[in-house]
């Protein structure tokens, strides 16, 4: 069972993210990915993907769970530069679910 900490940190992390793209901070990797806009954001989410597709294959849980991580983050950045809340995915999620 996920604890309340856990359950909200993607919302804290997409909170975070926003602030580096307005803000855009020296020294962050978000920044870098900001300033270097949608195309090297996809082209990052898509090698995230695939090295996520190689570890699942490979079946070594850690870097599973390690790759995954890196999904996930560079998939919310993406949203981010978007301007599509993480909330809007969500709703999406739950239309579809049938219980
Ligand atoms: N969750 C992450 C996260 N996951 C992965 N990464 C970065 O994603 C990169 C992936 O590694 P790669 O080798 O593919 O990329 P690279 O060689 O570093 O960079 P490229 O030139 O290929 O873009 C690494 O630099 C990781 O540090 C992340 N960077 C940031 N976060 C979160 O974002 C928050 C804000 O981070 P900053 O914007 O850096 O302050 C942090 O507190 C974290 O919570």
């Amino acid at each position: 069972m996920a604890t309340k900490e856990e359950v909200e940190f993607l919302y804290d992390l997409e909170r975070l993210l926003v602030t580096r793209r307005i803000e855009k901070p020296k020294g962050s990797y978000s920044t870098k990915l900001f300033k270097k806009g949608i195309d090297k954001i996809a082209q990052k989410l898509g090698e995230e993907a695939v090295e996520t597709i190689i570890a699942a294959k490979n079946k070594k849980d850690a870097e599973l769970i390690g790759e995954t991580a890196d999904l996930i983050y560079h998939m919310l950045v993406l949203l981010v530069e978007k301007e599509i809340p993480l909330d809007r995915v969500i709703q999406e999620m739950m239309l579809r679910s049938k219980k």
